[in-house]
């Protein structure tokens, strides 16, 4: 058995024939059972990755495997086989606010097994209880804050117990308290559950700290650099340099190209 669960290799994609390039010959491993942050500016084409892996989308070409198997997109029981082993937390991953937090977690348990109700009721309890909201099982939606939300969606992401939970941006609009909350349980559910993670994110300090292995994205969706975050976080390269600094210039440019301001305002002869 492979030591990755998830290989990427050499894919090219465009969202229209003859369109933008967004994801530009990449070739990225995740392997089993550990937490992989792909880092990168904002529309590198991160979140593309996951629609792909999760087989929303045909690559132009490459080949996006999963266990080993390549994922199809025209291959409509394959992808409905896959997905059950997948578990996908999407940017604000919406909660249902006519369901109660516990129902929230039990959605996915009713949807897709056949589990008698006293056995949904203990995983959705052991679920709750991993992300520390056991006690918050009977509120309501809109009686819970922003952060705890966002472990509740977590709770629900792993009810199925996947083998890949994928998270798109899970730290967005989160204090910084919530957001290291957050970071310590993405880490401790891979830990517990023995899952791989894949973590979308353009939160250098957040990933670095629960990442076990990083790739950084090029807004020419490419691969820039991988590796360690401590071998990163030791790159000479300039542009991982930029972008772990957060500095606003550098190789990759804070203006779009564009005349000489000067001729633009018709200040040359
Ligand atoms: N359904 C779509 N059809 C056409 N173009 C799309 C579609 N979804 C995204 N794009 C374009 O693809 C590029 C990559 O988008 P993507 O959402 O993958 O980037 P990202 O790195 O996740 O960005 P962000 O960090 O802002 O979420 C962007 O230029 C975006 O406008």
């Amino acid at each position: 058995m492979s030591d990755n669960l998830i290989e990427i290799d050499h894919v090219t994609f465009a969202y229209e024939a003859g369109g933008r390039t967004i994801l530009n010959d990449v070739s990225l491993n995740f392997r089993r059972g550990k937490v992989t942050a792909i880092l990168g500016g904002s529309g590198c084409g991160k979140t593309t990755l996951l629609r792909l892996i999760g087989g929303m989308f045909s690559v132009l070409s490459g080949e996006i495997r999963f266990g080993g198997e390549v994922v199809n997109a025209q291959d409509q029981a394959q992808l409905y086989r896959l997905r059950r082993r997948m578990g996908l937390l999407f940017q604000f991953g919406a909660l249902f606010t006519d369901l109660d937090v516990f129902d929230n977690v039990a959605f996915p348990l009713r949807e897709h097994t056949d589990l008698p109700e006293d056995m949904i009721r203990d995983i959705v309890l052991m679920k709750l209880q991993a992300v520390g909201l056991r006690g918050a099982a009977r509120l309501k939606i809109n009686e819970i804050s922003g952060g705890m939300a966002r472990r509740i969606a977590l709770a629900r992401t792993v009810a199925l117990d996947p083998e890949v939970i994928m998270y798109d941006e899970p730290f967005t609009g989160l204090d910084p308290i919530s957001m290291g909350v957050t970071a310590n349980l993405v880490r401790q559910l891979n830990d517990a559950t023995g899952a791989t993670t894949l973590l979308v994110s353009h939160d250098v300090q957040e990933s670095f700290a629960i990442a076990d292995h990083v790739y950084l994205l090029s807004s020419q969706g490419r691969v820039v650099a991988s590796g360690t975050p401590a071998e990163l976080s030791s790159s000479d390269d300039p542009e991982v340099r930029q972008f772990i600094r957060g500095e606003p210039d550098g190789p990759v440019r804070f203006h779009y190209p564009a005349d000489p301001l000067a001729q633009d305002l018709g200040l040359t002869s």
